[in-house]
């Protein structure tokens, strides 16, 4: 059985407090969009071992156990007892990239094995269970535009569609670590909370809707911030860093003929329709 674990672009991201579990509450909506990596399953019911992942694509850093698809097999199997399974992996997706590509992994490894295996476990249950896997999980799960809370895993449905809209996706080869990010942020209540922000027009984002982590984040890797002016010069109509970063993405206009950019070796580009 195959899956097509998409990624998540962060309209907004503002980080209001430190909770004394370490983590930081946020603010932000996800937006999924289409660039994917490939997942799939084969039960091997004679394996001598309980799973084989078999990983293709670009590379990813750790061991075949820390990988997220991995541990949402290991999860739901300690639940359910799973047959053996052989599992494969293309990625597409850069890591480090402020996307969510690993959590995509894992979310749809979750909806995998409760598909195939017929679990009947609820859409409400796998969001509990991605959470455990990480912050950025559970949004997979349904996997709709969405007003998160929390540490990112609480919902409240939002109106919002951007249908039609063209987007760049462009991640330098700079790797920013997640955790490292959160500790140099210094948490504060938004002046436009993400909320209001986005009822706005598109038009007007580009001076309310705020992803915290680039004031701390440019300074350290300018190349990011000039990604982004980049895109605002060629014509974007809102420009931000996604999640922690190290990417960035532009929003264009339905229609607009999108830049062919030069943006040099060693950088990943994607071009997309919202
Ligand atoms: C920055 C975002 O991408 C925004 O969507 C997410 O908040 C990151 O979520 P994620 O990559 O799933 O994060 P995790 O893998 O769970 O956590 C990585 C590290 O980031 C920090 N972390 C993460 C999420 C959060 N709400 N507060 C945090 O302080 C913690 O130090 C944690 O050890
Ligand atoms: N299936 C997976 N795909 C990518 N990375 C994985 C996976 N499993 C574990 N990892 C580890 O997670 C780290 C971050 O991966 P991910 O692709 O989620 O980054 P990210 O874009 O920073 O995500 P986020 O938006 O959640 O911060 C990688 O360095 C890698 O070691």
């Amino acid at each position: 059985m195959l899956a097509f674990p998409n990624i998540k672009i962060n309209l907004g991201l503002s980080i209001t407090e430190k909770r004394p579990d370490g983590y930081h509450n946020l603010e932000t909506v996800f937006y999924p969009v289409a660039l994917e990596d490939a997942l799939e399953i084969r039960t091997s019911p004679n394996a001598d071992r309980k799973f084989t992942l078999h990983q293709h694509g670009m590379e990813i850093a750790g061991n075949p156990e820390d990988n997220l698809v991995v541990k949402a097999y290991l999860l739901m199997d300690k639940e359910f007892h799973l047959p053996p399974v052989e599992i494969h992996l293309y990625k597409h997706i850069p890591s480090g990239a402020g996307l969510g590509g690993g959590s995509s992994d894992a979310a749809f490894m979750l909806k995998l094995l409760n598909d195939h295996y017929q679990l009947g476990v609820s859409e409400e249950q796998l969001e509990v269970y991605a959470a455990t896997l990480g912050a950025d999980c559970a949004f997979f799960i349904k996997n709709r535009p969405i007003f998160a809370e929390g540490i990112g895993n609480i919902f409240s449905p939002v109106e919002l569609s951007l249908n039609g809209y063209q987007i760049m996706i462009i991640k330098p080869n700079v790797f920013v670590s997640t955790r490292e990010a959160f500790s140099n942020i210094h948490p504060h209540r938004p002046k436009y909370p993400v909320m209001e922000a986005i009822q706005r027009p598109v038009q007007e984002w580009k001076d309310t809707l705020i992803n915290d982590f680039e004031a701390s984040v440019f300074p350290q890797h300018p190349v990011i911030g000039e990604i982004k002016e980049e895109l605002y010069h060629q014509g974007a109509i809102y420009a931000s860093m996604s999640g922690s970063g190290s990417s960035v993405f532009g929003l264009f206009a339905p229609g607009f003929v999108l830049p062919e950019i030069n943006w040099g070796t060693d950088v990943f580009c994607f071009k997309g329709k919202l």
